[in-house]
């Protein structure tokens, strides 16, 4: 769908760019030919079908898995292309935070957000213990969580300190899969803000696949819809609100789409 953002988009900087993606398991194509932008300062929602390949093409984005064809660039570098010191650098300005946390259960929150700082800086261990216990600060926990194992977590909270983790390296682009899955609505709300708080302080860019609804009507600075194994639609939210793609309509105008203003007009009442 040519969108009305396409025209603003020409001027932005990207800071993820795939082309022509294809990727398959045997015989079975999930992903043909697809394209997609990711812009400087945005959050991006991923959504589509359960099956349709947003794991898939998140995971593929990040070199977890093959690819059959396509050229994928982030920050304006190839990782085909570039040299191993280039791929290193481009690895720590990317953060993750996988559907389920995926902290080490071994590992206190203090030494998993640690983890990625061994891995690619040398640090002495106080500086890493501060830098640790910003990020805790950063996503709203407490500085006596650091020393928790994440068996002594809520979901929230696992959440947060996988957030915190995924924002060790103080990257330029987060991605996350689903991360209000399984959250109250409360707690999903508040991750929500959260989320936008950074972006806005930070500056980050977000990547965010996620089927809840709330998160696209109110953090989401635009939205890609993928279909027929590409991306099928994207534009902000007034445009899926007025797109004519069955798929997007069922979605964004279905019931229980048409309940969330009147959901947030709540939420906002209790919080003044
Ligand atoms: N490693 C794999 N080997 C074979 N098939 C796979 C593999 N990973 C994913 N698939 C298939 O690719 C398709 C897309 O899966 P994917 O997990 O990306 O969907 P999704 O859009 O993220 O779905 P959901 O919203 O339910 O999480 C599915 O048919 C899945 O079975």
């Amino acid at each position: 769908m040519e969108n009305q953002t396409t025209h603003n988009n020409a001027e932005r900087e990207k800071v993820l760019s795939v082309r022509g993606l294809t990727v398959g398991f045997g015989d079975k194509l999930v992903l043909d030919n697809l394209d997609l932008d990711v812009f400087r300062g945005e959050i991006l929602g991923f959504v589509g079908a359960s099956g349709a390949g947003k794991s898939v093409l998140m995971r593929t984005v990040l070199r977890l898995l093959p690819r059959r064809a396509g050229k994928i660039e982030i920050l304006n570098t190839d990782y085909d292309s570039c040299s191993v010191s280039e791929r290193t650098n481009l690895d720590t300005r990317l953060g993750v935070l996988f559907q389920q946390g995926a902290l080490f259960s071994s590992l206190t929150v203090k030494e998993n957000i640690q983890l990625p700082m061994r891995e690619y800086l040398k640090l002495p261990k106080w500086l890493m213990d501060e830098l640790a216990y910003l990020k805790i600060e950063m996503v709203g926990l407490p500085a006596d969580a650091g020393d928790k194992y994440p068996s002594e977590l809520s979901g929230g909270m696992i959440k947060r300190a996988a957030l915190a983790r995924a924002l060790a390296l103080d990257p330029d682009l987060v991605f996350l899969d689903e991360p209000t899955s399984g959250l109250d609505p409360i707690g999903a709300a508040e991750f929500d803000e959260l989320i936008a708080r950074l972006r806005d302080t930070l500056g980050l860019t977000v990547y965010m696949v996620t089927h809840d609804l709330d998160s696209l009507f109110s953090v989401c600075d635009r939205i890609a819809v993928l279909g027929q194994k590409r991306v099928a639609v994207e534009g902000t939210l007034a445009d899926m609100l007025t797109c004519d793609d069955a798929w997007v309509k069922s979605y964004f105008r279905g019931k229980r789409a048409r309940s969330i203003p009147k959901q947030q007009e709540v939420r906002a009442s209790l919080a003044d």
